[in-house]
């Protein structure tokens, strides 16, 4: 059970507040107690070694992997967690639903609904979970089309569009929800190296808007460009973080050296 909450990070001025973060499978600790800030209005980008954890922390973020110790909040609050009388309880799965309509999440393998066209997908959830107007949620979907570029797909099938195209359906289908807080978890791991490029233009566009970001990434050159910080995962903690060019031309630890010489 998560530590009740300190104060001094009950801070409103960040997005995510992460302290002591741990997390098992079986006996497999994977987080080992990761602390992270991430303010308002920035890209964080969370690098590290295969089985670093990475995904997973990003997942505790929005309640898909439940933490054990530590704590986590996100817009100020507690992540699947209330608090009552000093007390933590686990929220009811209405409350973590709730919880989730405001933070964004994309994967790697995109989780289109195959039944539906894209348009269908992205207003699913403004109509059955924000109680969107079908011809607002339509008219919101066709601008978030436009922003990423496909706008003449609206009544095609997931199935007939490209790996590159599914994913950026799959980010308008996650801004149809008008989330605080955009999660990445390795969005272009999927893709075919041509159709990478699209995917980060569309997550860069999003960046210069101002939206606040957390992308796991195995792209060296969007954390350098894009991030504002850059998060070192290694063996379930935080090793380093600081400002891309911090981290890429001054790494402190051997470890990250060693990480930055194989993928470099
Ligand atoms: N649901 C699960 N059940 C059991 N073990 C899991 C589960 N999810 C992750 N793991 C294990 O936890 C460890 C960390 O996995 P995680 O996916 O968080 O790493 P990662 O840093 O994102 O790696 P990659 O870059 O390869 O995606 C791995 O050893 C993985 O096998």
């Amino acid at each position: 059970m998560p530590a009740p909450a300190d104060s001094r990070d009950s801070l409103e001025s960040f997005a995510v507040v992460a302290r002591g973060v741990e997390k098992s499978f079986g006996s497999h600790k994977v987080l080992k107690g990761v602390d992270l800030r991430v303010e308002y209005g920035k890209v964080v980008c969370i690098l590290g070694p295969s089985g670093s954890g990475k995904s997973t922390f990003l997942r505790c973020m929005n309640h898909l992997e439940r933490i054990e110790a530590g704590f986590l909040r996100v817009g100020g609050q507690l992540v699947g967690y209330r608090q009552h009388a000093g007390k933590l309880y686990e929220m009811r799965h209405s409350e973590v639903a709730r919880q989730r309509a405001d933070i964004g999440m994309v994967f790697q393998s995109f989780n289109l609904f195959p039944h539906m066209t894209v348009l269908q997908n992205i207003i699913e959830a403004p109509i059955g979970v924000r109680g969107i107007p079908k011809r607002q949620a339509i008219e919101e979907a066709m601008t978030l089309l436009a922003k990423v570029g496909l706008t003449a797909k609206a009544d095609a099938y997931p199935r007939t569009l490209s790996g590159g195209q599914q994913q950026r359906v799959a980010i308008a289908r996650a801004l149809a929800m008008r989330p605080k807080l955009m999660l990445f978890d390795e969005p272009t791991s999927a893709l075919d190296p041509e159709l990478v490029g699209e995917v980060l233009a569309v997550m860069k566009g999003l960046a210069a808007e101002g939206m606040t970001m957390v992308v796991v990434t195995h792209e060296m050159g969007f954390a350098r460009d894009v991030g504002d910080s850059v998060v070192f995962m290694d063996g379930g903690v935080v090793v380093e973080q600081g400002t891309p060019s911090e981290f890429f031309d001054n790494p402190r630890t051997e470890r990250a050296r060693a990480f930055l010489g194989k993928v470099l």
